[in-house]
């Protein structure tokens, strides 16, 4: 039987994305970076097509925040190229910008300004403004306009980035961990304001989060960046509904994992193998478990256990 390396990754299928009509509202292909000589994107190819929520995944330091502020050219590429919108991105601001909602990992500007007069002087840049919607957002998320941003706590920052985003109601929406310092009901309350932002047609957002409950409850695409590259987007539900984690024990162990189709990754543990296995075939699996004298658990991961596994 065929040996596999236990840390190896199958991903070549996953690599597909989904299928979608629209011209994407990210495109890009080839991109490179590096800090001095380390290189942290190797080459990434990703397609966001319009109307998609997107949840990006991936290890600390594994580069999300990289991609994410080279996609808007907020950090200048070593190489390849980034279109959003169907025009390649060369630098921030332009008409672009009317468009596009960024709330960074740390928010840490005009420390001296009040709340009201930021978001009031953020607005006056912007084509369109809700000012419905973040008088409304402040009083839901307890911000008091008239504190200056500099007294505010690290969760209160945050939530005023994420007003400031939503407020011009942009077409592409990027939020980098926009929910880390946020308690549970600022979260939940996050939640719904990106999923009512959503129903209106045509709007994207991509978001990079460790926390996969909210990646759960967004119903979005998992993009995963891992060695500096894509390993694929896939819908939620697809995932879940493909993935299996398949558990064969038996008293001797197992010398090697074996080798079934679909295989993505296999880890021998004392007396069990451990498949993650997309589509797996029952049938083949209770043959296999027999043929070996094993016993056959079948298990749906959750998205945790999916990222630990692929990450
Ligand atoms: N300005 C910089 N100078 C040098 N190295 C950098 C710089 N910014 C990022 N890096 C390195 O690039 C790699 C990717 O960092 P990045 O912040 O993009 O990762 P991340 O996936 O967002 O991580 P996390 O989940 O911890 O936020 C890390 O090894 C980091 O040390």
């Amino acid at each position: 039987m065929p040996v596999l390396d236990q840390e190896s990754t199958l991903a070549t299928d996953l690599a597909r994305p989904p299928s979608t009509d629209t011209a994407p509202v990210v495109r890009v292909r080839a991109l490179r970076k590096s800090f001095k000589k380390r290189e942290v994107l190797c080459g990434i190819d990703w397609d966001v097509p319009a109307g998609r929520v997107i949840g990006l995944l991936g290890r600390n330091g594994a580069g999300k925040t990289t991609l994410l502020r080279c996609l808007l050219g907020l950090s200048p590429i070593d190489g390849g190229n980034v279109e959003l919108f169907g025009e390649p991105m060369t630098e921030p601001g332009g008409e672009r910008m009317h468009r596009i909602g960024f709330v960074p990992q740390t928010f840490d500007l005009f420390p001296w300004m009040k709340v009201r007069a930021y978001l009031d002087f953020t607005a006056a840049f912007y084509a369109n403004w809700n000012h419905a919607l973040t008088d409304r957002l402040l009083a839901d998320w307890q911000l008091d306009p008239k504190q200056k941003i500099g007294e505010l706590s690290q969760g209160q920052r945050q939530k005023l980035a994420i007003v400031r985003a939503i407020a011009p109601e942009p077409d592409l929406l990027v939020l980098d961990e926009p929910v880390a310092s946020l308690d549970p009901q600022a979260r939940r309350a996050f939640m719904g304001e990106l999923l009512e932002l959503m129903r209106q047609p045509g709007k994207t957002v991509i978001f990079s989060t460790h926390i996969t409950a909210d990646l759960e409850r967004a119903e979005a695409d998992i993009t995963l960046l891992r060695d500096g590259a894509i390993q694929f987007t896939r819908p939620l539900a697809e995932l879940r509904q493909r993935m299996r984690r398949v558990v064969l024990s038996r008293p001797g162990g197992w010398t090697e994992a074996p080798v079934v189709a679909g295989l993505l990754k296999a880890t021998v543990k004392g007396g069990e193998a451990q498949l993650l296995v997309e589509d797996p075939s029952v049938e083949s699996l209770h043959a296999l478990a027999e043929r070996e004298g094993a016993e056959l658990r079948i298990e749906t991961p959750t998205l945790e256990d999916l990222f630990v596994e692929l990450a």
